[in-house]
C-alpha cells in the first residue's frame, strides 16, 4: 500500500466512524449564536451577531482587516463572554464549555512553534492527555517523581504520561500522523518541519484528541503555494469524513473553492449564505468598501 493509499483508507475508516457517532448523536447545533456583542471597550467589534453552525459543515469567515473574524472565533470558543446576546457551543454556554477535546484549534503559525525541541509524535500524543484522566495518573508513585527542578519534573511528568498511553491510544496517534500524510516525519523535530508540514502536525494533534470540530485562523499565512494546496486538499478530506470546519481566510480564492458556506463580517453579518451565492451577491463591495475590488479580482 502507497503512502497515499494509507493515508486514504485513515481517512475512510475516520469516516465511517463519525458516520456512526452522527446516527448516534442529536442534530443540536456544534455552534450557537444569539444576538452577540462584544467590544474591547465600549464600542462594539462585533455587533448583533446570530447564526448557527451544524455538524458537517465548512464555514469560512471572510471580512477585512480589523472586522472582528478573531474575535468572533474567540466569542465562538467561549475564550470571550459576549456583553449582550448567547453563545452556545454543542448545545452548552460556550464560557462553561469544559469538554476541549472536542476542538481542535489551530492558528495562524506561531513562531514558538518552530523552537519547539520535540518531535512530531510527541506533538500530536499530546491529543490523548485529555483522555489519560488523573485516575492512570494516580499512583504511590507519583509524588516521587516531583523536584525542585521544574525542567526535571517536567520532564519525568511527559515521561510517565507517556507511559500510561495505551496501545490504543498510540494506534489513535499513528492514525492522525497517517491522516495528515505525516507519518513518514513522526520522529522528525518540529522545528525541522516546513511551516505547511507543521500545520498538519497541529491538525493531527486535533485529531489525536477525536476532536469534532476544527476551528483554523488563517492557517495558511506564511506557507507556501504547493502545501496550502495540499493543506485545504487535507481539510476538504476532514470535511468529507464528517468534521466540522470554521475557518477565517483572508484568501477569497480558497474560500470559493473550499468552504459551502461563506459568513462575510464586518463588526455586523453582511451576508450568511452558500458560497455560490457569496459569489453573486454584493456582499463583498458593501463589507470590504474600498478593498473589494482588488480582493474579488484575487478570488477570480
Ligand atoms: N485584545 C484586544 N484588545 C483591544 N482591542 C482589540 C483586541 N483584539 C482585537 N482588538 C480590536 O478589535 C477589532 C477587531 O479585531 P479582530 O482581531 O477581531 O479582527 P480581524 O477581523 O480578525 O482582523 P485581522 O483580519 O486583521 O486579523 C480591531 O479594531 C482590533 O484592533
Amino acid at each position: 500500500m502507497s503512502a497515499d493509499d494509507a493515508d486514504r483508507a485513515a481517512v475512510v475508516e475516520r469516516a465511517d466512524r463519525s458516520a456512526e457517532a452522527g446516527a448516534a448523536g442529536a442534530a443540536e447545533p456544534v455552534i450557537d449564536l444569539a444576538g452577540v456583542t462584544f467590544g474591547y471597550t465600549a464600542t462594539p467589534v462585533v455587533e448583533d451577531v446570530s447564526l448557527t453552525v451544524d455538524s458537517g459543515e465548512y464555514v469560512a469567515v471572510v471580512g477585512p482587516n480589523g472586522s472582528g473574524k478573531s474575535t468572533l472565533m474567540r466569542l465562538m470558543l467561549g475564550l470571550l463572554g459576549p456583553d449582550a446576546g448567547t453563545a452556545r457551543l454543542f448545545g452548552e454556554d460556550a464560557a462553561g464549555f469544559d469538554d476541549g477535546e472536542r476542538i481542535g484549534y489551530v492558528a495562524q503559525q506561531a513562531s514558538a512553534a518552530r523552537d519547539m525541541p520535540i518531535t512530531v509524535r510527541e506533538v500530536v500524543k499530546m491529543g490523548r492527555f485529555p483522555y489519560l484522566g488523573l485516575d492512570r495518573l494516580a499512583d504511590g508513585a507519583f509524588a516521587d517523581g516531583l523536584s525542585d527542578d521544574p525542567v526535571r519534573t517536567a520532564r519525568w511528568a511527559a515521561n510517565v504520561v507517556s507511559g500510561r498511553l495505551t496501545a490504543a491510544d498510540w494506534a489513535v496517534v499513528d492514525d492522525a500522523l497517517a491522516t495528515v500524510g505525516m507519518g513518514a516525519f513522526a520522529d522528525r523535530r518540529v522545528g525541522r518541519l516546513s511551516g505547511g508540514q507543521r500545520q498538519r502536525v497541529f491538525i493531527a494533534r486535533a485529531l489525536a484528541g477525536e476532536a469534532d470540530l476544527l476551528v483554523l485562523d488563517e492557517p495558511t499565512v506564511g506557507v507556501d503555494a504547493e502545501s496550502v494546496d495540499a493543506f485545504y486538499d487535507l481539510l476538504d478530506a476532514l470535511n468529507d469524513a464528517g468534521i466540522t470546519v470554521v475557518l477565517i481566510e483572508h484568501d477569497l480564492g480558497a474560500v470559493v473553492e473550499h468552504a459551502d458556506r461563506v459568513v462575510c463580517l464586518n463588526r455586523e453579518v453582511y451576508f450568511d449564505g452558500p458560497t455560490e451565492e457569496f459569489v453573486e451577491s454584493d456582499a463583498l463591495a458593501r463589507a470590504f468598501g474600498t478593498e473589494a475590488r482588488f480582493l474579488a479580482g484575487g478570488a477570480e
